[in-house]
Order: structure tokens, then sequence, then C-alpha cells
């Protein structure tokens, strides 16, 4: 039933339950697809209710500018759940932390001081690096006729990209490096896990519930085993041991430690560790996950696959690789990313909001202190913008088509908009653009045998970031 709405009070929703609201109602394994689903009945302005939370989702361009652009100043704080609360020192990061004066010093840290123009630049030789070693260790698999997973070496190529721009360390020791690896995927689980008293917050006995349970202790666990982990590497950096056998340059840590010596705003350890999670979190497995939701667009339509070697093989000619520098050549290149994330935006629900007051939106009341869910996913699949949306057609973006995702044009915003833009649109863009480059430009792709392009599913796994679930094997034949 739809509620509300003619009396232009609350956005319209289905009816939910006493206590429970429309948990019942709503997917989390896929939330964004579901709450898809819901808004084809309910409208691109749909309310609902999570357990004791009231949640507004919208999912259209204009409503989206409405929200990130016109009314962004109501709209840009974001929700501090207990796990994401602790992780993240109490919300002292970028990511997480409400929308504020310490907000603000700290995204101008991100992107005057750690990601400005002239450093990203600098750490070009990270990038080709890893990215060489990722390509030679395909080139391996290729000689011996073994299958790719390339869903694990794209987010071990990230990961190893964004140490070394954090800390400029390298893990090469295999038990060191499982370690590490595992840590990030930890802080990933506890940022999106939810505790009883999220849900229910003031209900009696929650978090009694919550303790016994056993998540409270392990998400102490966990935090204590980060701290300890971030502790000992602004130890080394401070101690100036051989801490970074790799880095000619200065890593994100060394840059941070001389504000903090400068007295620069009132940054502290604390701050620095909350830094390196943004970082590691939203920097690794966004451009990870979209290399391959690119690889298996690209396996399952083998037309476009071919039409982007050729772009990329013709232009380089003969080499041993692509480098930055050839990337702004490859336009048909940069199309199919634009419509890889058009199709499936790694952070579809961009990171969630919180109004900072009561708010007016087509006549509707939303709450102060509301969540608020932008459904990116649903917007750039929309028949009112995009004509077959549901098609793989990187051509829609050549031509006279100028749409870009620099949150100037909400019909396509996989990196968000307004304050809260992603900042690291440019470093993240580098990675997919080269990554991709040099896998189709050296290696040619076919499925494992017995793998039908039909068996490839487009299924996700859940989160913030959405990963294929079923991993990617492929084979690839070495080209020249
Ligand atoms: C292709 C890769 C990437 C995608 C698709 C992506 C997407 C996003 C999205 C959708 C948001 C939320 C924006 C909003 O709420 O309006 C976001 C925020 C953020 N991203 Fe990215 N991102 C990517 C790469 C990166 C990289 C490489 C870094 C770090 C080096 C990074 C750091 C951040 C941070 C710190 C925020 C929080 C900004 C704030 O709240 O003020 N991202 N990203």
């Amino acid at each position: 039933k739809i509620i509300n709405n003619n009396s232009k009070l609350n956005p319209p929703g289905p009816r939910g339950l006493p206590v429970i609201g429309n948990l019942h109602q709503i997917d989390q394994s896929s939330l964004h697809t579901s709450l898809w689903d819901l808004t084809k009945r309910y409208g691109p302005i749909m309310s609902l209710r999570f357990g004791f939370n009231s949640a507004v989702v919208i999912s259209s361009a204009t409503l989206a500018k409405e929200i990130l652009k016109t009314q962004d100043l109501i709209f840009c704080d974001r929700p501090l759940f207990t796990g994401q609360r602790k992780i993240t020192y109490e919300g002292v990061d970028v990511a997480f932390s409400p929308y504020s004066e310490h907000w603000r010093e700290m995204r101008k840290i991100f992107t005057l001081h750690l990601f400005n123009p002239k450093r990203v630049q600098s750490l070009r030789s990270i990038r080709e690096d890893e990215v060489s070693s990722a390509m030679n260790t395909i080139h391996d698999c290729a000689l011996s006729y073994k299958k790719v997973n390339l869903s694990d070496m794209m987010k071990n190529v990230t990961n190893d990209i964004m140490l070394r721009v954090s800390f400029g360390k390298r893990y090469q020791d295999v038990q060191e490096r499982t370690k590490v690896f595992r840590l990030l995927d930890e802080i990933q689980a506890y940022l999106v896990d939810l505790h009883l008293s999220d849900v229910w917050p003031g209900l009696p006995f929650v978090g009694l519930v919550d303790q016994l349970m056993g998540k409270k202790r392990r998400l102490e666990k966990c935090f204590r085993d980060l701290d300890a982990f971030y502790q000992q590497l602004i130890d080394e950096h401070l101690n100036h041991q051989e801490h970074k056998p790799y880095a000619k340059e200065e890593d994100g840590i060394d840059i941070m430690l001389q504000l903090m010596k400068d007295k620069h705003f009132n940054l502290n350890h604390e701050h620095i560790k909350a830094m390196i999670m943004d970082i590691l979190v939203a920097g690794t497995d966004t451009g990870a996950a979209v290399v391959v939701w690119a690889m298996t667009l690209l396996i399952t339509n083998p037309k476009v696959m071919n039409k982007a070697q050729e772009e990329v093989r013709n232009l380089i000619g003969k080499n041993d690789k692509v480098n930055e520098d050839d990337l702004p050549k490859l336009s048909y290149l940069k199309a199919v990313i634009k419509e890889t994330l058009r199709l499936y935006p790694p952070v579809p629900l961009l990171v969630p909001r919180e109004t900072r007051k009561d708010a007016i939106v087509q006549g509707y009341n939303i709450k102060h202190k509301t969540l608020v869910y932008v459904n990116a996913y649903a917007i750039a699949r929309d028949p009112k913008y995009w004509e077959n949306p549901e098609e793989f057609l990187p051509e829609r973006f050549l031509g006279d088509c100028d749409i870009d995702f620099k949150g100037n044009d909400f019909e396509f915003i996989p990196f968000g908009a307004g304050r809260r833009i992603c900042p690291g649109i440019s470093i993240g863009v580098i990675v997919v653009e080269l990554l991709l480059a040099n896998l189709l430009y050296l290696f040619n792709w076919r499925l494992p045998d017995k793998v039908r392009k039909e068996d490839i599913d487009f299924d996700v796994m859940p989160g913030i970031t959405i990963h294929k679930k079923n991993k990617l094997f492929l084979l690839a034949d070495v080209c020249f």
C-alpha cells in the first residue's frame, strides 16, 4: 500500500511493520537493486524505515540534483554507526566524518596535500611499476595455460599501489602480506556491519544483546589489531627505520607527520590513522571492482572487446606496455570505462548521507537525522535519460556526448556530487585506465574450457563497494 501519497507530508513508501519497519521488504544482499524495485512502485522519492531509523531513497537525476547540489548543505552529513565510529576513531576521517569544520580541514589535507594534481602525477612510477608487475604475473599464467583470477589479481594490485602511496611499503613476505590484506578485509566488513543498537537505538537491552552476541568484543579486537598496525607504521616513520625500501618519494604518512610537526590544524596520530584507513578502504576496492566489471562486460561483448583492443594496439604500436602518457589518446577505452561505471557503479548507493535539519523536497517533508540513499545505479539505468539503458554501449559516450562523472551530470554520478563528491577521482580513474589498457594491449582474453558466455553472471557481493560475487577467471594469450 502507498501511504501518505496525497498528504504531501512524508514521501510515499511501503507500509512497514511495527518495530522492524520495512526491513522485511528489503534484500540486504543487493540493497541497490532491491531499493530500485521498490522505487518502481513508489516513485523516485521514497520513504522507508530500517528499524527505528527513517530513510529516504532518491532515484531520479532531477531529485539527485536537488539533494546533492541545491540543498547539499542540508544533506551532507553522514550517519555514524557503531562499527564505523570505532574503526574511524569516532569519525575523525574524511568519509564518515559529520559535516563540520573538522571534516573541512581533513578534506583539505586530502585534496591539497595528499592527492593534489602534482602529487598524483609524482606517484606515476608507483602505479606503472605495480601494473607492470601484475602484467608479468598474468604473462606467466598465460605461458603455462593457467586461468587468471582477475578478481584477486586486481584487488592485489590496487592494494599494493595504495599501500605504497600511503606508507611507502610493499609487502613481499607472503605471511605479512596475507596479514595486512586480511586486516583490510576486516575493516571493510566492520564498516558495514550493523549492531542491534544501530537499528533500534534507545530500545532497552539491545546493547546487552550485542554484547552477548560477541559483536562488541570482535569489533574491539579488530580495532586493537588495526591500531597496532597503524601505530607501528607511524613509529617506523618517526624513527626513520628502514620503513620504505621502495619509495624515493614522500608517502602519505611522511606528509601528514610533517603537517603535524608544523602544527597544521590540530592534526594528531588518530587523525593520521583514520585518514590512512580512508585511503586504503576507499582507494583500493573501488578501482579493482571497476576493472573486474569492465572485463566481465567485455568478455561477454566480444565486439566491444575487439574494438577496444584495436584502438589500444593501433595507437601504441609495438611496445612492451602502455604508459600513462598514452592514456589521453585512448578515447574508446575511456568510453568503455564510463559505460562500465554507468552499468556497475562500484558504490551504487553512494556513501549514505544524513540530513542536518528538516528539509522539504518536492513538497515532501524530510526530517532531521533521516538517512538518505541516492541510488546512482537506478539513476544510470533510467530510460528517461538513457536509450537502451540495459545494454553495454560505450559508443553512447563518444561523439558529441559530453556527459562526465565529475558531479555536474546528475544522470551519471558514480563518484557522487556536491561537497562530499569523491576526492580520489583523478588517481582512481588513472589506475583503472592504466590497468585496463594494459590488460587489453598485452593479452587476448578467452573463457576457460567448457565455460560459455551465458555462464558468466553479474551477481554482486553485498557491501559499500559492490564486487562481482563469483570471481572472474579468464584465460590469457600473450599477444606479441
Ligand atoms: C573508481 C574508483 C572510485 C569510485 C567509483 C569512488 C566512488 C566514491 C563515491 C560514490 C563516494 C561517495 C560520494 C558522495 O557521497 O557523494 C566516494 C567518496 C570518497 N572517496 Fe571515492 N571512489 C573511487 C576511488 C577513490 C580513491 C582512489 C580514493 C582515495 C585515494 C577515494 C577516496 C574517497 C573518500 C575519502 C571519500 C569520502 C569523501 C567525503 O565524504 O568527503 N575514492 N567515492
